[in-house]
């Protein structure tokens, strides 16, 4: 893998992590994951290797696409084993999954996500930057935008005041690397603001495991669609929208993953922050994401309405114009696709990556 450009993934192993290593290994790009396997299986990576094996049969990967990723099993805590790495390989890039992502934990315990969140990158950048690799892709949300004043969100909407310790980590980790950038030009970072990344990879193999009750809503739709849980809990059906539900911009995660090669390749030759957001532009409604969800399963699911969660927005949807513009990226997959991929992921695996 030594003539390829190795990107540096951490978190590699999590939901949105092993979608973009697939696509990372399809454009040729070599791989190493950095992921402590907190929420995750290394079974994720050893599937990612076959599905690109299997891609690199019909002609859509490299040849050796499938032994252009390794695995290390490390915390990014871990200055001495980031050491390591860099030592062992050539890092072009780094993308920066790796960190804890449940709304309400980090509201039980926000030493915990505020250690792991913040630390982790600032030890991540620091041996970035000792060792010349000044390429970095960052996963934040649309989370920093708050309770928007008006939608489509483009990312000239100003930042709001977070709603939970997770919110702010993302915040933060926003401003210290637009501060990097400030102090040092020649440090070129890509802030990606995800809406809401659903779906899974085609083949069925990779997806969205969640530990425990799922808090989002499509894993939530998918365990009721498998007979784990009996009815969807709507969070409110009164809120100022068409059919008064909460309206999100669902995204498909492999878009969303094309999306971070788009943004590597955009370094090549640009330098400097830039914020963009990874979104459809289209609003979703929870009712919208039963339907699709009961068209792909071929059952209609049951609802239950319950009262409105603390914290939730109305509606929030991309503006995705700047990704298009910037990074010559665009969403390509809808609604229908992203469910019918869930379930296929959710039948095929019902237990995620347990046996
Ligand atoms: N899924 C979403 O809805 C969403 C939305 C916006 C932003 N994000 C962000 O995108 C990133 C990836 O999200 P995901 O949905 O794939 O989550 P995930 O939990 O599936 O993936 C995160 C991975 O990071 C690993 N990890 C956590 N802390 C680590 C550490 N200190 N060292 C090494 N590995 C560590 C976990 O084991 C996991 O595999 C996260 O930063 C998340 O906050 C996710
Ligand atoms: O069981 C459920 C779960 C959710 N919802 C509703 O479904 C919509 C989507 O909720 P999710 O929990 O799936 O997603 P959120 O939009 O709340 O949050 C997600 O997107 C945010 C960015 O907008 C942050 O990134 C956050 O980390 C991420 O989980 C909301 O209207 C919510 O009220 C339900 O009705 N029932």
């Amino acid at each position: 893998m030594s003539e390829k450009k190795n990107i540096l993934v951490t978190g590699g192993a999590g939901f949105i992590g092993s979608h973009t290593c697939i696509e990372l290994l399809q454009a040729g790009y070599g791989v190493v994951v950095v992921d402590d396997l907190s929420n995750s299986s290394e079974k994720a990576v050893d599937r990612v290797r076959s599905i690109v094996a299997d891609a690199a049969k019909e002609g859509k990967a490299p040849a050796d696409a499938a032994e252009s990723i390794v695995f290390y099993k490390e915390n990014v805590l871990d200055r001495a084993a980031l050491e390591r790495i860099f030592d062992a390989h050539d890092i072009y890039g780094v993308i920066h999954f790796a960190g804890y992502k449940a709304v309400g934990e980090s509201v039980e315990k926000p030493l915990e996500y505020y250690h792991n969140n913040l630390v982790n990158t600032l030890v991540l950048c620091d041996v970035m930057r000792e060792r010349g690799c000044k390429n970095i892709v960052f996963s934040s949300s649309a989370t920093v935008y708050g309770e928007p004043d008006s939608v489509p969100l483009s990312e000239s909407a100003p930042k709001k005041p977070a709603t939970n310790p997770y919110g702010w980590t993302k915040w933060m980790i926003e401003q210290i690397l637009t501060d990097l950038s400030v102090a040092d030009p020649a440090w070129n970072i890509v802030l990606l603001r995800y809406f809401n990344p659903i779906g899974a990879h085609e083949s069925g193999l990779i997806g969205e495991d969640p530990k425990g009750i799922p808090n989002n809503l499509v894993p939530y739709v998918a365990q009721v669609a498998i007979g784990k849980l009996p009815a969807v809990r709507v969070f409110g059906n009164d809120y100022d929208t068409p059919d008064g539900t909460g309206v999100r911009d669902y995204i498909h995660v492999v878009d969303l993953a094309r999306g971070h090669v788009a943004a590597l390749n955009w370094m090549a030759d640009k330098h400097g922050v830039e914020v963009v957001n990874l979104g459809t532009g289209k609003g979703s409604s929870v009712l919208d994401v039963v339907a699709a969800f009961s068209r792909a399963c071929g059952r209609e699911l049951p609802v239950d309405i319950q009262p409105r969660r603390a914290g939730d927005v109305a509606e929030n949807y991309a503006d995705p114009r700047k990704a298009e513009e910037v990074l010559g990226w665009k969403a390509e997959y809808d609604l229908d696709r992203m469910c019918a991929d869930s379930w296929r992921w959710q039948s095929m695996n019902p237990n995620g990556y347990a046996e």
